[in-house]
């Protein structure tokens, strides 16, 4: 869709590849960068050696660390930035953004404390309308987007209009977006599948195999329906792509950071051990806490999620956290 304007926020491993897609599908982007070495490699040097190493990024896309700059005339402005730094982030951008661009949230994450979708963050940073926030969630995998493998995902938004045109807006031979007007659903399904791929992880450090991932994701979606039904999600969007796709995917790939994240903890790895050896983003491990606190304000059983924060943030160890869940009082399906 030639002539569209994009802002991409966030230089990491999503910011850029989404940046190469948007591009790719003929918008004019600009990338917010927070180091000038980065930003310099990816107008000058068309890579982003950071984040994606190997991958060769499009003329239409340039860098800049000034934010100003990149927002400048933008009709859509991408937000990729961790979901817990996604406030202080966008309390400078704020006075900066256009008054009519669409913002696109490519984050899967909930706030910590006050338990908002990032939606609800940005609405509530900004002022911006409902109508005018969208998400972008589906099994979504970086490296391979970025290496043109092909994939779908959902672009969900309130305002069925505004989802089409960034639909069109990211479409390429080998990124296709559907739309859905489910917002709370597909950002739900995005965040609470990382806590359970970190459970996939834990799990297949301590050794076991494709049963356990299986019950796992299986009783995984079970738990992200009954939290997002509670919360006014349509049911429907847990068996799609923002839903059962994106989880499939997350917890079956060794691309995934949370699911790398979780595979150390089984393997004994401490929590603070384990950041030591990443500097991206492994969002489930901070938005397992405000997903348990959701569920609990709305009554909703979440042991999955429960199990993570247990051996996330409490210290208790994998195995004990194991028999306790395979222990919980039998039930039917
Ligand atoms: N990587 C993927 O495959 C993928 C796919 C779909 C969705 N997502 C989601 O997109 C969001 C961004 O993920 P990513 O993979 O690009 O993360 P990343 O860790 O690769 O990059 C994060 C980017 O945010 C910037 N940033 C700005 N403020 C920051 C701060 N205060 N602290 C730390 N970094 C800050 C960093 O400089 C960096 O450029 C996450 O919510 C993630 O769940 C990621
Ligand atoms: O690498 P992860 O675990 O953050 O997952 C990346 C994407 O969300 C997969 O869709």
């Amino acid at each position: 869709m030639s002539g569209t304007r994009a802002a991409v926020l966030g230089a990491g491993s999503w910011g850029t590849t989404f940046a190469k897609v948007l591009a790719d599908a003929g918008c004019s982007v600009t990338l917010h960068a927070r180091r000038p070495e980065l930003a310099a490699a990816i107008t000058e040097g068309r890579e982003n050696p950071d984040y994606l190493p190997g991958v060769r990024l499009p003329e239409a896309l340039t860098a800049t660390t000034d934010a100003g700059r990149a927002l400048d005339g933008a009709d859509v402005v991408v937000l990729a930035v961790p979901s817990q730094s996604l406030r202080a982030n966008l309390q400078q951008w704020t006075p900066l953004l256009p008054p009519d661009a669409t913002l696109l949230s490519l984050m899967k994450g909930i706030e910590l404390g006050s338990t908002k979708r990032m939606s609800e963050v940005i609405c509530e940073v900004t002022g911006a309308g409902p109508d005018r926030v969208a998400a972008l969630s589906g099994p979504n995998l970086a490296r391979e987007i970025a290496e043109e493998q092909p994939a779908a995902t959902v672009i969900a938004c309130p305002d069925g209009d505004r989802a089409a045109t960034v639909q069109a807006a990211c479409h390429t031979p080998y990124f296709r977006p559907y739309t859905n007007l489910d917002l709370v659903g597909c950002e739900l399904g995005g965040a609470v599948k990382n806590v359970i791929a970190l459970a996939c992880g834990i799990a297949e450090g301590m050794g076991f195999g494709d049963n356990t991932r299986a019950s796992l994701i299986t009783r995984g979606l079970a738990e992200t329906a009954r939290l997002g039904i509670a919360l006014g999600a349509e049911p429907a969007t847990f068996a799609g792509l923002a839903g059962l796709g994106d989880l499939v995917a997350t917890c079956s790939s060794p691309l995934s950071r949370n699911r790398t994240f979780g595979e150390k903890l089984g393997r004994g790895l401490s929590l603070e051990e384990v950041q030591a050896t990443t500097r991206q983003t492994a969002e489930g491990v901070k938005s397992c806490r405000p997903v348990l606190d959701l569920a609990r304000a709305h009554g909703v059983d979440v042991p999955l999620t429960e199990a993570v924060v247990k051996i996330c943030h409490d210290g208790v160890p994998a195995g004990a956290v194991l028999k306790e869940i395979m222990s919980r009082e039998a039930k039917p399906e």
